[in-house]
């Protein structure tokens, strides 16, 4: 088979980077570079949108108008989407997190550096590990941080429904398109790298202890996978007659919910049948301090919010990040179908809410695409 010019090009870009940076680890820096190319195409994408819109009179990209349907009692009282504040995904590690005052990016990072293996080649905002980035407060889905807004930059926010993705651009039934309403995810097929029964109760997994300032405290990624098993993503695995978790809440994990967690679930772009959906399938997590909550290479099998507690991320051993009460994290496995970017190690004891990968894509992914 012959590549064809658009894959010829992208080969060969490739060859020149890995020829200029040399990179001790090859599968992460193609990730990487793979990752930025992403980025940057979305970014094209957002700027031209204008652009085309003018030209052809379509829009590409609707907001949702339809009426919201009323959430249950306990939700009554949940935040307006106006008071709820305007929100889309965005991924803090690619890019200058705006909920961060301490964001410290080098622009000198060596993209296949482990302090920075998540960060793509030649990024001008790569989280350094020696400047760590606490950013306590902050979070994926945190509002105020312009999103929502269809000229956004923020290369690495998934489609919403005012940006990214045009109809001419990407297809729902390309399984290979990590964002494709097709290329949901069979989770019997996972495994699960931090069962739910580890969160029954404050726990140690992983027996992790000792953390040192900057450094993981184990070689817990001596066993990391590179890749993701074929089987695990087959798309055609997914179950059509799937229905999300309905998790069912003392008084008391309402209040806190209420309180906290869907105060910065800011899911504007939601509608309210789908907040309560995510709502309802999110399950309260406990994990004791130093806890390993995701390994570095595993499949994705939650995304967590942080309700409590911090927080701490290592890429390839080294300390890369902090988050802390309202942040987010484990989106970018189950947004892109990889790997686990980071290992995560609760700092303290955490509690924090999981939502299941499915559930995420099915419901989160599709609906704010
Ligand atoms: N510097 C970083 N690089 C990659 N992932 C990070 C980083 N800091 C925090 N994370 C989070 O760690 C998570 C590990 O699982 P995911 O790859 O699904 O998603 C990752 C991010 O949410």
């Amino acid at each position: 088979m012959s590549f064809n010019q658009q894959q010829t090009e992208e080969l060969n870009e490739l060859s020149r980077q890995i020829q200029s940076h040399n990179p001790n680890d090859l599968i992460q820096f193609c990730a990487n570079y793979f990752n930025k190319r992403l980025e940057d195409q979305r970014k094209e994408i957002l700027q031209k949108k204008d652009q085309i819109e003018n030209s052809t009179g379509l829009k590409l990209f609707t907001t949702s108008t339809g009426p919201a349907s009323s959430l249950p009692p306990h939700f009554n009282k949940l935040h307006s989407r106006q008071e709820r504040g305007s929100v889309a995904f965005k991924t803090p590690f690619t890019d200058n997190d705006p909920h961060s005052s301490t964001h410290i990016f080098s622009p000198t990072d060596d993209p296949s550096s482990p302090s920075n293996s998540q960060q793509a080649p030649n990024s001008q905002q790569a989280p350094n590990s020696q400047q760590q980035n606490i950013s306590m407060n902050t979070g994926l889905f945190k509002g105020t941080y312009g999103m929502g807004d269809p000229m956004s930059t923020d290369p690495t926010a998934p489609a919403t429904s005012d940006s990214v993705f045009s109809p001419s651009f990407t297809s729902n039934s390309d399984p290979n398109d990590p964002m494709s309403k097709s290329a949901a995810i069979n989770k019997s097929g996972l495994n699960n790298s931090i069962s739910t029964g580890n969160f029954n109760g404050y726990s140690n997994v992983g027996g992790i202890a000792n953390a040192t300032f900057g450094k993981s405290p184990l070689n817990f990624n001596a066993n990391r996978r590179t890749s993701v098993s074929a089987e695990a993503l087959n798309p055609d695995k997914f179950s059509s007659d799937w229905k999300p978790p309905v998790h069912d809440f003392s008084q008391e994990q309402l209040k806190r919910l209420n309180a906290s967690v869907v105060k910065n679930f800011l899911f504007s772009q939601l509608d309210e049948d789908s907040l309560k959906t995510i709502i309802f399938a999110l399950e309260e997590k406990r994990v004791s301090k130093n806890s390993e909550i995701i390994r570095q290479g595993d499949e994705g099998d939650f995304f967590y919010i942080i309700e409590n507690g911090t927080v701490d991320f290592y890429v390839n051993g080294n300390k890369v990040n902090t988050s802390g009460p309202g942040s987010s994290f484990g989106e970018l496995a189950l947004m892109y179908n990889s790997p686990r970017a980071a290992t995560a190690l609760a700092e303290s004891d955490c509690i924090l809410w999981a939502l299941d990968r499915m559930t995420f894509r099915r419901i989160l992914l599709e609906e704010i695409n």
